[in-house]
């Protein structure tokens, strides 16, 4: 569904010139969850703009559904990690979650139906009606994740959408994700700096080098499917498996 492939990013400017990505193939079939983790600074917001058409590549190519990238996919959405800025403060939820279905130009019918369903999915509905600002931090990100669940996407991409909330409602966040995942089946690519959520979410983690990026491993996740916060995370191989990402990391920073 999704490949990238020798995919390379130089930023340049007058006096000033950084290759962000060296070089980067891989690939996420339909309906995989696939994370990627990586040292800080090495690429993984300049990479999952590069996918969702927001940056043009230096070289290289990045298709989805075999249709090469030239600028937003019409059937991708994107979750950010800065919920406060990608919602309108002056619109109210029921809104924010619609517009997109606005400019998709769908029915008004199809579209309320859509974003009740969306809103009742990441347990909003009772505050369809409320403004993004009278709302929590991790119920604000909910919003974000609704609003990209009612597009109806064919591959959702999420950049550290779970950095700026506190440990637990991030716990909350990650199963809720697991769940949409597995409800509507999306290709989902999910960006992290966080090694256990990576491990915990993936079926797969993509580990990144320092900048020049290239992949260190692509790791299958061989853990039971079904996941839990307390079951799968005490399980040994959990810990053998970030533990493995870990030294992987550590590694990288240290050939910086
Ligand atoms: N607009 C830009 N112009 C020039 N250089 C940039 C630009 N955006 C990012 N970079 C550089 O590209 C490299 C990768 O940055 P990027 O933000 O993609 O990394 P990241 O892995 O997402 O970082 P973090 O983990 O800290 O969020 C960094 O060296 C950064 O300074």
């Amino acid at each position: 569904m999704l490949e990238i492939s020798s995919l390379n990013k130089v930023y340049e400017s007058p006096g000033r010139r950084v290759e962000a990505i060296g070089s980067i193939t891989f690939g996420v079939g339909a309906g995989e969850l696939v994370c990627v983790v990586g040292p800080s600074g090495c690429g993984k917001t300049t990479l999952l703009r590069c996918v969702a058409g927001l940056l043009p590549a230096s070289g290289g190519e990045v298709r989805v559904d075999d249709v090469p990238v030239t600028g937003p996919p019409p059937r991708m959405a994107v979750v950010f990690q800065e919920y406060g800025r990608s919602l309108f403060p002056w619109m109210t939820v029921r809104q924010n979650v619609e517009l997109p279905l606005k400019e998709k130009r769908l029915p008004a019918d199809r579209r309320r139906e859509l974003v009740a369903e969306s809103l009742g999915a990441v347990g909003l509905a009772d505050v369809a009606d409320a403004h993004p600002w009278q709302l929590s931090g991790g119920m604000q990100q909910r919003v974000a994740i609704a609003r990209a669940v009612a597009y109806e996407p064919q591959v959702l991409l999420m950049d550290e959408p779970f950095a700026a909330v506190d440990a637990q409602t991030r716990a909350d966040l990650e199963d809720l994700i697991l769940r949409l995942w597995r409800d509507l089946g999306v290709t989902t690519l999910f960006v992290t700096h966080d090694i256990d959520e990576a491990v915990y979410l993936g079926q797969r983690v993509v580990v990144l080098s320092s900048s020049p990026t290239t992949i260190l491993e692509d790791l299958k996740i061989d853990l039971p499917p079904e996941r839990d916060q307390l079951t799968t995370r005490s399980l040994p191989r959990f810990g053998e498996l970030r533990g493995h990402v870990y030294r992987q990391i550590q590694r990288a920073r240290g050939e910086r």
